[in-house]
């Protein structure tokens, strides 16, 4: 029992997680949820994001529940951020894993719809919300792991780049990158300058210029994921993984224990990022729609 107690304590967390078998001592697979008390994890859920949080490990799960493709709609966006902000606050919340309950998606990028005919305010008020979700994600004090179990394209891509792991499915027909290139978009220098400090400079500039999508085993050979498992390990890969890094010592890793305070965070060694507001700017400017806007002649 002891040692189904650690193994609890390793990876309890609720719902998906909890449910996750580990083999005892005795040999059996047993489940780890009956081992749960019920103050140790706490969800809540609004309708796009489940947040479940496990208190003895500090670990939270972050699922994306918006069918058909979790596309980046402005609710969506804001409720991203407000649950993101909620676990910032939560000092006892030490990482985050992000991933999607709906099969073969991870994340469709920006939702095409909210930019399609709509007023410069409701751009700009969409383009801030992108911001928002990209600097909560990157700039977060929390260690981010991405656990990508489906197709991830665009803004997609970017989330998972905001986080500092990504695990993904090793399904040969799921795919990432930011292919906006192919949809006659320029994607903003901030998505370039994420995937720069991923994937370095001569792989960027042909994913960007060409708008490459990749398949899993190629965004592993290029960098842009860290890990390819079996689709069904992706979750439980995560938690093991998230595991490793919280236990860094505080000094050295932000995210351990003690936690470093959100308003300490400074971005700037992680990219080079000045004014993000050139880009809600330009987004009107141009009336951009992705099927009208064309690449340069
Ligand atoms: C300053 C400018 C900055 C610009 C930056 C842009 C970044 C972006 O993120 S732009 C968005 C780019 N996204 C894409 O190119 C993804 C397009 N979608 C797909 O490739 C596929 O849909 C998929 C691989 C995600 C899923 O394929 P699957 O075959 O399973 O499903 P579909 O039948 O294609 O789609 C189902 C359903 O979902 C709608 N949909 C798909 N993507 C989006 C989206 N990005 N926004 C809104 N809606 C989307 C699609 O139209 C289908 O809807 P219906 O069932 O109603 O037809």
């Amino acid at each position: 029992m002891a040692t189904l107690l650690k193994h609890s304590a390793k990876y309890a967390l609720s719902g998906r997680l909890a449910r996750l078998c580990v083999h005892s001592r005795h040999g059996g697979l047993q489940c780890l949820q009956p081992c749960l008390l019920p103050h140790q994890r706490s969800a809540s859920t609004g309708s796009k994001i489940l947040v479940e949080m496990d208190n003895s490990t500090g670990i939270a799960v972050l699922t994306m529940k918006s069918p058909p493709v979790n596309s980046l709609s402005l609710d969506f966006l804001t409720e991203f951020s407000i649950s993101l902000e909620k676990l910032e606050l939560d000092r006892g919340c030490r990482g985050v894993i992000l991933t999607s309950a709906l099969p073969k998606i991870f994340s469709a990028g920006l939702d095409i719809m909210e930019m399609c005919g709509k007023s410069p305010e409701h751009c700009g008020e969409f383009w801030k919300a992108v911001q928002e979700m990209w600097l909560r994600l990157y700039g977060s004090s929390m260690i981010t792991i991405a656990a990508i179990n489906g197709s991830s394209p665009a803004g997609g891509c970017l989330m998972a780049l905001a986080c500092d792991y990504r695990i993904m499915a090793e399904n040969p027909k799921y795919s990432i990158g930011l292919n906006e290139t192919q949809l006659g978009i320029v994607a903003p220098f901030w998505f370039k300058d994420t995937l720069v400090n991923t994937v370095g400079n001569r792989v960027a500039e042909l994913s960007l210029q060409l708008g490459l999508l990749y398949s899993a085993p190629d965004a592993l050979r290029t960098g842009l994921v860290d890990l390819l498992v079996p689709e069904d390990k992706v979750l439980s890969t995560a938690s093991q993984t998230m595991t490793q890094w919280l236990a860094i010592p505080g000094e050295n890793a932000i995210g351990s224990n003690p936690r470093v305070s959100s308003s300490k965070v400074d971005l700037t060694p992680k990219v080079h990022m000045v004014d993000l507001s050139h880009s809600s700017e330009s987004m009107c400017s141009l009336n951009w729609i992705p099927w009208t806007c064309s690449n340069r002649a």
